[in-house]
């Protein structure tokens, strides 16, 4: 039986203020037992303080992003270890925004990836198509793509200690979520890919669905046989919404 996770990616979006709010409130409403395993990935900034915020709470840390590189000039980057040593849990590799607006390839990701876990950092790869390619039939081919380049140069034994992240592009920050049975369809499928190298990992794979999930449709989504969870993204900086997403993946077990 796979647990379930929550993971709020705020992108670039907050403030201290909020930080203190929302971590504070998270905790209490986690406190009361009826969430599911749950974490935040706050800006790289605030992870600091959000590590001192949720020490000895039930809400895991998590970053955005970090370097392939373990460390040296690279002006502006942060490292893997770096994030372990704050406290960090996980961190988000491969997000469509990355790879578009950043210019990062599935060879980078890999290496991110591989980078991650040499940190001791648990990676949430994402992939997804965009909307053109979801039209043209490409979907199930792209998303296979797109995790066999990371197999392919981490091994299917790195992702007994990753979580996958299904994202379609065209339903990111646009209100438009995948239906229950769009997004089973490409978590199956996923399954079925990672399965091809070894049963066991496939078995035992945490698989997150992202895209406009909010407190009206995550139950519905949560109830899919493929789906273990959500990566939360405009949800996850109201605290109301994000708890309800909480509580409606653990109540979905
Ligand atoms: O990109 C996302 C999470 O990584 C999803 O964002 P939204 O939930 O705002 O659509």
């Amino acid at each position: 039986m796979r647990r379930k996770l929550v993971v709020g990616n705020w992108k670039m979006h907050g403030s201290q203020e909020l930080l203190r709010t929302l971590l504070t409130g998270l905790q209490a409403n986690a406190a009361q037992g009826d969430f599911a395993d749950a974490a935040v990935c706050p800006p790289a900034v605030y992870l600091a303080e959000a590590a001192t915020l949720l020490a000895d709470s039930a809400i895991s840390l998590g970053a955005q992003n970090l370097s392939q590189h373990e460390q040296g000039a690279y002006t502006g980057e942060v490292s893997g270890s770096m994030l372990a040593e704050l406290g960090c849990r996980y961190v988000i590799v491969g997000h469509s925004e990355r790879r578009e607006l950043f210019a990062e390839t599935d060879e980078l990701v890999a290496d991110k990836f591989i980078a991650a876990q040499r940190a001791g950092l648990t990676p949430i790869l994402c992939v997804g198509e965009s909307l053109a390619q979801r039209e043209a039939g490409q979907t199930l081919d792209f998303v296979a793509q797109q995790l066999n380049a990371v197999i392919a140069k981490a091994g299917i034994e790195a992702f007994s200690g990753a979580v996958l992240a299904y994202e379609p592009i065209w339903a990111i920050g646009t209100g438009m979520t995948a239906s229950p049975e769009q997004a089973q369809e490409v978590h199956q499928h996923l399954r079925q890919v990672v399965a091809q190298h070894s049963a066991a990992v496939a078995a035992e794979l945490q698989m997150l669905y992202g895209g406009s999930v909010n407190a009206a449709n995550a139950a519905q989504l949560f109830a899919q046989q493929d789906i273990d969870g959500a990566l939360v993204g405009g949800a996850s900086l109201k605290l109301d919404d994000f708890s309800v997403i909480c509580r409606a993946a653990q109540s979905s077990i």
